[in-house]
């Protein structure tokens, strides 16, 4: 039985998340936390009346034999959530997007020197997963690349994690490349989107959408389209679940939930 902490319980994917621990009979969902609130325990929560879970509000009261901690939350808290679980031996599996190069190469020292597993994935999904390997072998033969993120208009963080790691991946196959005409210009600032070693990023948010991701290659006279679709938040829960069940094998801080898969 694995012993699962979640943080950020009260939002869309930490809800998500403790109802699949809930629902899976391997995982005990052993406490929740979220940094507002005044709920003790789960159960107060109406989406999990019944539950007997106690429930968390600042780090530093956090008492737990969880040996998995679940991080769907903010750009701002979830480096700190993190070092609080690998501090105190816990493997974090972390969803939330935004943190710096920096902070993730700190966590993943500390993770080394504590010999604590853990996982940060920007995206749990296959079909993104996926999407980001087929991307990094188009990109050997079509260096001419713009990444288009669509998401739900909630979302805080552009572009996407998702974006970001797709465009890393991409880099590391192709020479810098800078695309486009060099005279070009921008009569309103931002329309040719982020740019991340000449490639664009679009960061596209509305009511409606999900998560959602197209690579367009072009090359001359033809043009390769890799889209991916999450639909719903559930697309996320298989590759939560097999972190949750593999990742205190582990001893150091993975990047991509490919490492696990
Ligand atoms: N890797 C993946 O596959 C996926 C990653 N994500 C990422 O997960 C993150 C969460 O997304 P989503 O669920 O949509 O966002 P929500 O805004 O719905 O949820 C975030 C939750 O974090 C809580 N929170 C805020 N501050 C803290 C804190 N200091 N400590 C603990 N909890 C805190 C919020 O509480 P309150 O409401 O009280 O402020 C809220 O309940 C985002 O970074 C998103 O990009 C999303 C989908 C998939
Ligand atoms: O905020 C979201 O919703 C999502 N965030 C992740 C990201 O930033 O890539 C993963 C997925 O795209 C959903």
């Amino acid at each position: 039985m694995v012993k699962v902490m979640v943080a950020g319980y009260h939002g869309r994917m930490g809800s998500t998340a403790a109802q699949m621990v809930i629902d899976n009979a391997d995982f005990d969902l052993v406490g929740v936390y979220d940094a507002r609130g005044k709920d003790t325990n789960l159960g107060e929560d109406d989406r999990f009346k019944g539950q007997d879970v106690p429930a968390f509000h600042q780090l530093d009261a956090i008492k737990t034999t969880a040996t998995v901690w679940i991080d769907f939350t903010i750009p701002t808290a979830v480096y700190e959530n993190a070092k609080f679980a690998i501090n105190h031996g816990i493997s974090p599996v972390i969803g939330t997007t935004g943190m710096t190069d920096e902070q993730v190469a700190d966590l993943q020292k500390l993770a080394k020197d504590k010999q604590v597993g853990g996982l940060i994935a920007p995206n749990f999904g296959i079909s993104a997963v996926l999407l980001m390997q087929f991307a990094q072998q188009a990109a050997k033969y079509f260096p001419d690349v713009e990444i288009i993120e669509m998401h739900h208009a909630d979302k805080i963080d552009s572009p996407s994690g998702t974006a970001i790691s797709t465009a890393k991946k991409i880099a590391e196959v192709r020479a810098p490349k800078e695309q486009g005409n060099p005279n070009a210009t921008e009569t309103i600032p931002g329309a040719r989107g982020a740019e991340y070693e000449g490639m664009r990023i679009h960061a596209v948010r509305l009511p409606g959408l999900v998560a959602h991701e197209e690579v367009m290659f072009g090359g001359p006279g033809e043009g390769l389209t890799i889209r991916q679709d999450s639909y719903d938040r559930i697309s996320f829960m298989t590759g939560v679940k097999v972190a949750v069940e593999k990742i205190n094998q582990y001893h150091e801080l993975f990047i991509g939930l490919e490492n696990l898969l």
